[in-house]
């Protein structure tokens, strides 16, 4: 990529797209090509083509998708994996016919399978069953690699594909109906806080481990991926260190300044009971996270707390 080279962010309002757009402008990028959802329904075949067509993006960020928590993937399926496919096929068909030099595709660690050993290496793709929650979500994102994969193997077309960890930071999805548990706690405990609500409640046993990634971090390593890899097989991007939920929520509850009981509502999936990342690939490819969970929180909770509530579409 050079500061004049036409780049799409597919899902620029979005938690990542809205990150790679900010890491890319700080760069120095000065031709990115950003459309909402509502101005171009990447579901839709022939307006993808139109789009591709008419802009030629030599560049394409694939950072949109049908993305939510736990609870919205588990009663929404047909949606997660609809959408899914079709934004992926479309996009990457298209940047295949009209000639873009480079594709960069967002999986999820939700690929891995459900009792794979820790941490999980990107060869672990495809080895076992995979966690009910969010099976159908994940075999969309699979399709996704493989759609990368068969486009480099037939045509030689540069495609990329990473595998992200959970994520946080500033334009996150704040709906509790929908959202990731770290953006999801954030809220309860800020709203519990201003209203001296004495509780609040945390879904499943507390007992899941996760990985978080802070989002400006993620889209650095896009970046810097799309400068320096070419290659077919997918790669990890995150921290490598876990937490509990419980561990989480106790850090959350301190920084947004929450004093009262948490309790933990067992009716509630647990999900997978572990997910931690291998990140040696991309270690060795040169690029380390930087922002500690506490810091990364402590920065999303200065946004959400001042501009969040106002600014934030998904409250
Ligand atoms: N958040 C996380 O923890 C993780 C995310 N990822 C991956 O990162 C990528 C981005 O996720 P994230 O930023 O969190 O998700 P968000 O929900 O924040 O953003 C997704 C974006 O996709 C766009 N989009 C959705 N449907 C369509 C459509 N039909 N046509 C056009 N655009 C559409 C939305 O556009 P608009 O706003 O204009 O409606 C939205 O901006 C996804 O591929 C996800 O799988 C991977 C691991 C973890
Ligand atoms: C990124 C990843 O995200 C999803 O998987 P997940 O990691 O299970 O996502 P989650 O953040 O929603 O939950 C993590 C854990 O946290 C617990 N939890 C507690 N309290 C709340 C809570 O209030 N909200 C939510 N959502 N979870 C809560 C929850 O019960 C679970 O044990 C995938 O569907 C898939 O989309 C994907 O790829």
């Amino acid at each position: 990529m050079d500061l004049n080279s036409k780049i799409y962010v597919a899902g620029s309002r979005g938690l990542v797209g809205s990150a790679i757009v900010r890491k890319l402008k700080k760069l120095g990028y000065k031709n990115i090509l950003e459309k909402t959802s509502e101005e171009l329904d990447l579901r839709n075949q022939s307006s993808v083509e139109n789009f591709f067509d008419t802009e030629r993006p030599e560049y394409v960020f694939l950072a949109a998708a049908k993305v939510g928590g736990i609870l919205a993937n588990n009663i929404l399926p047909a949606e997660f994996i609809y959408n899914n496919l079709m934004i992926e096929a479309n996009v990457i068909h298209s940047a295949h016919k009209y000639k873009a030099s480079k594709l960069l595709f967002l999986g999820s660690s939700c690929i891995y399978p459900k009792y794979a050993t820790q941490p999980l290496k990107e060869e672990y793709l495809l080895t076992g069953e995979l966690e009910s929650t969010n099976e159908p979500y994940a075999i969309a994102k699979i399709a996704g690699i493989k759609l990368c994969q068969a486009y480099r193997r037939q045509y030689g077309d540069n495609f990329i594909s990473v595998m992200p960890t959970n994520l946080y930071g500033i334009n996150d999805n704040f709906n509790l109906d929908n959202s990731h548990v770290l953006p999801a706690l954030m809220r309860k405990f800020h709203e519990a806080k201003l209203s001296g609500t004495p509780s609040v409640s945390v879904w499943g046993s507390g007992k899941p481990r996760r990985e978080f990634l802070y989002v400006e971090d993620l889209a650095d390593a896009c970046c810097f991926l799309m400068q320096h890899y070419n290659d077919g097989e997918i790669v990890n991007i995150g921290t490598g260190v876990d937490i509990t939920i419980a561990e989480l929520a106790a850090m959350i509850a301190e920084i947004t300044g929450f004093t009262g009981e948490i309790i933990y509502d067992t009716t509630k999936p647990d999900g997978t009971p572990i997910k931690r990342l291998d990140v040696s690939k991309i270690n060795r490819l040169g690029w380390y996270a930087r922002t500690s969970l506490k810091a990364g929180v402590e920065k999303t909770y200065q946004w959400f707390s001042k501009e969040g509530l106002m600014l934030c579409r998904r409250i």
